[in-house]
């Protein structure tokens, strides 16, 4: 028995792989409502259906590998048809916040290479301003701490992320900073004012990146919005 918040992932996960063509490479998002678009993938390359993947994480590739969703490269392939990947939230202008998993480098490396993105999530995660959620930022471990430092002067609270007492590390080998910023009014803002500062690779800040955004209800029921 699903609960209800996996039932709103699998039906905006599911509804997103509607949009897939044959003969398209298509960017394999990472997390929980990812993880059912690539599921619904993989059923399609099992039917037969010219898909290839560019997984965004090395779990999503694993998952790709394991449905037997052939997978290509950067080395291959310059540009993606498509991509479809989760979000932390979604708002109304359609700004994303990623990052929550942790893959927020190579998420925003796919979907920048891909003509369409995809955000796909539960209606609970899309909100009027973003900034609940803490915004996800990639450092370099060196001199984390004063890129640490440097962060709370932008007026959000910084929390190193650690898995198990053990400082998370992402699949580029970097640190995650969670900031607590309370209100983001404007996004282009801060992602800027952060990439500003030496050490951070990448913040989660999508700003107008999503062309099209899959909201999927408690109910099973999905809305599409469209920039
Ligand atoms: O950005 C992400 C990973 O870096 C995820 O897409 C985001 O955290 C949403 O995850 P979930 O679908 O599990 O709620």
């Amino acid at each position: 028995m699903q609960d209800q918040i996996t039932i709103a992932k699998k039906a905006a996960g599911e509804k997103a792989a509607e949009f897939i063509r044959p003969g398209m490479v298509v960017g394999l998002g990472t997390g929980s409502t990812a993880y059912w678009a690539i599921q619904k993938i993989g059923a399609m390359v099992q039917q037969g259906l010219d898909i290839k993947g560019i997984a965004t994480s090395e779990a999503s590739a694993q998952l790709a590998k394991e449905l037997g969703i052939p997978l290509t490269s950067f080395a291959e392939t310059q540009r993606l048809d498509m991509d479809i990947d989760g979000a932390d939230e979604v708002s109304e202008r359609l700004d994303v916040i990623k990052g929550g998993g942790g893959a927020l480098l190579r998420e925003k490396i796919v979907a920048f290479h891909s003509k369409q993105l995809i955000i796909i999530a539960d209606e609970h995660k899309y909100v009027p301003t973003l900034g609940n959620f803490p915004l996800a930022v990639e450092v370099i471990p060196f001199g984390w701490e004063v890129t640490n430092s440097k962060l709370q002067t932008l007026g959000c609270v910084p929390t190193l992320r650690k898995k198990q007492q053990e400082i998370f590390i992402t699949d580029n080998g970097n640190y995650i900073i969670d900031c607590a910023f309370g209100k983001i009014e404007n996004p282009q803002q801060v992602h800027n004012a952060l990439h500003n500062i030496p050490g951070i690779v990448e913040t989660g800040l999508f700003v107008q990146m999503a062309h099209t955004v899959v909201l999927g209800y408690e109910d099973g029921s999905t809305k599409v919005l469209q920039r």
